[in-house]
């Protein structure tokens, strides 16, 4: 059987390159066949997933520079049942492509808000006088290269290939050990692992009502690696709380505080127990 996985894309984004790692992952383990399905936006790649049009999706989540990836949080608590199978840590380095013959005609630079963030400084030294634009991914930025003889891309050097167009600086990302941490979902349960994700919103807002969740871990000695939050969309100053949480929800002590933590949410959603697992660079 073949398993289709749903990414970013078009091919050459990052995701793509998280998602073929996670295939050559697959094939050593299992030896299952893989078919990449590119999606145009995150939420679609999730819903993808979520519709069963596709049975896993690869989605960027937190990067060591600029934090998490908030359509991935929003769509992943929007859309019901989806399950975290495993984490990609996936070094990223940038490029900026173009085909002017130097830097000082650039006038516009095109890219994904999260590869724009992450070039910050050196965009801020080497080429102050731009216009950034966002687009939805690192390829699509490429892409508006065709209509704008005075632009850039910050994109992946695959990319810089797959549309045979030069690189002019590599790398500018502001610091050398920048990283994304992928997830993998699915419909299917997740299957257990070191790390488990939950997302809850708080029956109201008052004092309290985050340092109660917060203690049902802290008082089982489960150490929280990541919380985040979001705005509930519902009324302005209501949040969504994530967080990640260094333990496996098959343990029975960690069921028992989901639990009590249903007594101290409005709603709960339990992402999965997963694994990490880093891609090395190439
Ligand atoms: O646009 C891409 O290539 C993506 O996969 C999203 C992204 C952008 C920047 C860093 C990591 C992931």
């Amino acid at each position: 059987m073949t398993v289709s996985i749903a990414y970013l894309g078009p091919p050459g984004t990052y995701s793509e390159a998280a998602a073929i790692a996670y295939v050559d992952q697959l094939q050593q383990d299992t030896g299952e066949e893989c078919l990449l399905c590119p999606y145009p936006s995150i939420s679609q790649t999730l819903r993808a997933v979520a519709r069963s049009q596709a049975q896993r999706a690869v989605v960027p989540v937190e990067n060591s520079l600029e934090g998490s990836v908030p359509m991935t949080l929003d769509a992943i608590w929007q859309l019901d049942n989806l399950q975290i199978q495993r984490a990609l840590v996936l070094p990223i380095s940038h490029a900026l492509i173009s085909p002017v013959p130097e830097l000082s005609a650039i006038k516009t630079v095109y890219s994904h808000p999260q590869a724009l963030a992450q070039c910050q400084g050196w965009l801020e030294q080497f080429l102050p006088w731009v216009q950034l634009i966002p687009t939805n991914s690192t390829t699509e930025a490429v892409q508006q290269l065709e209509g704008d003889r005075f632009a850039a891309a910050i994109s992946s050097q695959r990319a810089a290939e797959l549309y045979d167009l030069p690189i002019i600086a590599f790398p500018i990302n502001d610091r050398p050990d920048n990283c994304t941490r992928f997830w993998v979902v699915s419909l299917q349960p997740s299957p257990g692992g070191a790390y488990t994700s939950l997302g809850f919103s708080v029956p109201s807002n008052l004092p309290g009502a985050l340092s109660q969740p917060l203690q049902v871990f802290a008082s089982r000695g489960i150490n929280l690696s990541r919380i985040e939050s979001r705005p509930t969309k519902r009324s302005l100053g209501e949040y969504l709380f994530f967080l990640d949480l260094e333990c496996d929800s098959r343990k029975s002590s960690v069921e028992s505080a989901f639990q009590e933590l249903r007594s101290h949410t409005e709603t709960l959603k339990i992402f999965g127990s997963y694994d990490f697992v880093a891609i090395k660079s190439d």
